[in-house]
């Protein structure tokens, strides 16, 4: 069984009166259990349009999804938001900025659950927070108590990354996540991100434009163009490819 399953997915929108443009060009896609897929690609590719539609915050125009079989083609983003988590290149989205970072965390350990945590069950918490921000490698273990709008750009966006697996989501969508971030802080981003993925098993699209990571992290990688996958990379495949190979693919596409 897919964890995730697109079958001849189009999204269309008008480009003039008569002219109808493909953002995604019936594509088929199908995602196993574990697979870790970083989604190259230039702009204007198609990429976050990819995980619009996966995540529900844009409709396909015509195909189909399934999540674990299941068809979700009309499920709205709020039903999808139980089974997926989403970190954007944004820091400032995904967190609560008024909001303490253990605040941050709580919330995202209760969401979807029948009984949601209560800000008093904060204390019993506390040291889960504290072991997992400690992981990090930044300092966030020292900022529990700090407003998340106050944290550094790469501290939210780990904090972001701690919520959106804080509770082992099916599928992780990766939105150019470290993008924003200076190349250290990028690094130490990208180490706890396979980290996660590792540990919990998950299984994770990453889109990103830094090639070193999309080749070093996964077992499979796939190129967008003009709303097409126009290479899907096994782990085989993905492992002989050079730095120079791939920018020579991009040279040959563009
Ligand atoms: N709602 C929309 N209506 C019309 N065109 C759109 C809409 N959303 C996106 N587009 C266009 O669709 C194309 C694909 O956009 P998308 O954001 O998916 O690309 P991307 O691969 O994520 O690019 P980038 O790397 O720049 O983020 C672009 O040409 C964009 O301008």
């Amino acid at each position: 069984m897919s964890v995730l399953e697109m079958r001849n997915a189009a999204k269309l929108v008008n480009n003039g009166p008569k002219e109808k443009k493909a953002l995604l060009d019936h594509i088929d896609l199908s995602i196993q259990k574990n697979d870790f897929i970083t989604v190259l690609g230039g702009n204007g590719a198609g990429k976050s349009t990819l995980f619009n539609t996966i995540s529900g915050t844009m409709p396909l125009s015509s195909g189909k999804i399934f999540l674990e079989d299941k068809d979700v083609t009309q499920l709205s983003e709020e039903n999808r938001a139980s089974f997926l988590s989403r970190v954007f290149q944004d820091p400032k989205m995904g967190t609560a900025p008024r909001m303490t970072v253990a605040e941050n965390l709580l919330l995202a350990k209760g969401r979807g659950k029948k009984r949601r945590l209560r800000l008093r069950q904060l204390k019993q918490n506390l040291d889960h927070f504290y072991q997992i921000t400690k992981e990090v490698g930044n300092g966030l273990e020292n900022h529990l108590n700090t407003p998340a709008g106050d944290l550094s750009g790469g501290q939210r966006q780990a904090l972001s990354l701690l919520m959106a697996t804080i509770q082992t989501p099916q599928l992780l969508l990766l939105d150019e996540h470290t993008a924003a971030l200076d190349p250290k802080t990028s690094k130490l981003l990208m180490q706890l991100t396979d980290q996660r993925i590792k540990e919990q098993q998950l299984t994770c699209l990453m889109i990103t434009h830094r090639m070193e990571d999309a080749l070093q992290y996964g077992n499979r990688m796939i190129v967008m163009q003009k709303g097409e996958i126009v290479q899907d990379l096994n782990e085989e495949e993905k492992a002989k490819l050079s730095m120079t190979d791939l920018l020579q693919f991009f040279e040959e596409i563009n």
